[in-house]
């Protein structure tokens, strides 16, 4: 395919056609494209872009761990995955369990390093792989293995990752977390004792017999092998910020808050993960799916409200001195996008007592057509500040037909801010090509469209599975087809 200038691009996604092959992987910092068109889908499922494989090693208690924790923060647009040079550690003979203290942990031979550069090898080439589950304390892999699947990033981190030849080799970068050996230890010392539950002795005894003089032999000889050497390694922003633009430009994705200011995504934390993880499982409870989307939602209108503008105040506390502060806008309603945008209007009042708000009815046909059949606003709306509540920007059609009427209700366009729980880029792009002083507030992006026009990974119908019309139930059978797409049964 030709490369296709950038506007033309998101004129045919702002048009309603083509969704299903917009993806902003192909759309490079000239605003050409680039590679084949496909449909929207992991490059890795696609075949044509493999992952990006990313190597961290360093001593013990480096900062390995935190590194990558910080990239994965970083990159919070794309599919990253972290697998761990601990879980491939051989599970001890009871004859060796006996004598553990003379076990060399930071050994080469201490890992299975054949199973390791299997798995590494099968998710590079983009299928899912059962990774081993170490224990510390009981020095065994437990039964349940945990399920890999690919993705655009895959990190793999460790002691010895650098060790192999074979193993290096699969890396698009390496990275050496270089961190003083007296941090090291002090950590060491605080982590085992705390989380391992080791006594002092044993961590001394260990640290002296295997680990300072592996660190020696083995390990930093390997930082030779690193392209990127990270001092004080989770400390090092300035570092991490580096790695992660290089990663995106190798990627051929750019971040999506750059390409559109008026984009805020809120900033990530395991708890949002975590509640994330909740609201996409098809075997989610609707009981729990309220409760965590209303969680995640009560996040967005907070962040959403951030951005409305203050004016400020200085009040008198009951210690006489003046508190210098800011006082809420007052001019403001929300206006839901029936029928799930109606479940972000709880979380609006509970934050902004009495506030006003109305209701926009869109018809989806197919999913080129949408119609506006309904709206019931406040009478003052062009005064007002508007929150638009709509859990899910897919296509960005909806948000078209809502924004447009706002805006012929004379609402500014300066003043609208579109709240959403999840948001695909390619709904992004349409909002923000027809209104790009609208703000989009979201709390993750997702990964494109499917040929169906619905947000993948999304969450299914939000509406249904909020107010508990779905057929989605915890017992509802499912597989994972060969692309590693939910398919009901
Ligand atoms: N920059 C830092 N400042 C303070 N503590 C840190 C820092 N980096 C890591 N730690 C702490 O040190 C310990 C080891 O860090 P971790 O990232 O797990 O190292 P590794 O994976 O290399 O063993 C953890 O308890 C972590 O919270
Ligand atoms: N059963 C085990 C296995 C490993 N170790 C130590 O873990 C260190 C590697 O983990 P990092 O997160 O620090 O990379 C290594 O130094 C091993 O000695 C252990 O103590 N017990
Ligand atoms: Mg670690």
């Amino acid at each position: 395919m030709g490369s296709r200038p950038v506007d033309e691009v998101l004129d045919a996604a702002a048009a309603g056609v083509h969704y299903s092959t917009l993806r902003l992987d192909e759309l490079n910092i000239n605003g050409s494209m680039t590679g084949e068109e496909q449909p929207t889908t992991s490059g890795v499922e696609n075949g044509h872009q493999e992952p990006f494989v990313i190597g961290v090693a360093g001593g013990a208690s480096s900062g390995k761990s935190t590194v990558c924790k910080m990239i994965i923060d970083q990159l919070r647009d794309q599919r990253v995955v972290v697998v761990t040079q601990e879980s491939f550690y051989y599970g001890l003979s009871d004859e060796e369990l006996v004598h553990v203290h003379d076990y060399n942990f930071d050994h080469p031979d201490a890992f299975d390093t054949e199973l390791l550069l299997s798995c590494m090898e099968n998710l590079k080439h983009g299928k899912a792989v059962d990774i081993p589950n170490y224990n510390f304390k009981t020095y065994k892999s437990v039964a349940s293995a945990r399920k890999v699947n690919p993705s655009d990033v895959i990190i793999l981190e460790g002691i010895l990752v650098f060790h192999d030849s074979r193993v290096r080799d699969l890396m698009n970068m390496k990275i050496f977390v270089d961190t003083d050996a007296d941090v090291r230890l002090t950590r060491r010392i605080r982590r085992d004792t705390i989380e391992k539950g080791r006594d002092i002795k044993t961590v001394l005894d260990q640290y002296s017999k295997f680990v300072k003089p592996a660190f020696e032999d083995f390990i930093l000889p390997t930082k030779k092998y690193a392209d990127i050497i990270i001092p004080r390694g989770g400390d090092n922003d300035v570092a991490i910020d580096l790695i992660v633009q290089h990663i995106r430009t190798k990627l051929g994705q750019h971040d999506l808050c750059k390409v559109h200011p008026n984009l805020y995504v809120i900033q990530t934390t395991y708890q949002i993960r975590g509640m994330h993880t909740i609201i996409r499982d098809a075997a989610t409870t609707t009981h729990d799916f309220i409760f965590y989307a209303d969680r995640l939602i009560r996040l967005v209108v907070e962040h959403g409200l951030g951005h409305l503008p203050f004016k400020e105040k200085q009040v008198i506390t009951p210690t006489g001195s003046v508190y210098t502060g800011v006082e809420f806008s007052k001019r403001l309603c929300g206006i839901s996008v029936i029928r799930s945008g109606e479940s972000m209007e709880n979380a609006l009042r509970a934050c902004c007592k009495g506030i006003k708000i109305g209701k926009i009815l869109i018809h989806r046909e197919g999913d080129n057509g949408k119609q506006l059949i309904y709206h019931n606003l406040p009478k003052d709306i062009a005064n007002r500040h508007v929150l638009l509540l709509d859990p899910i920007l897919g296509t960005g059609n909806s948000a078209v037909q809502a924004i447009s009427l706002l805006l012929k209700k004379g609402v500014q366009e300066t003043n609208i801010i579109f709240l959403n729980l999840i948001s695909a880029p390619q709904g992004v792009h349409v909002v923000s090509k027809r209104f790009p002083r609208v703000k989009i507030v979201t709390s993750e992006i997702e990964f494109g469209l499917n040929d169906d026009f619905r947000v993948i990974p999304g969450m299914g119908e939000f509406g249904d599975r909020y107010f508990g019309t779905d057929d989605y139930q915890s017992s509802t059978p499912f597989f994972c087809d060969e692309k590693n797409r939910v398919r009901l049964l």
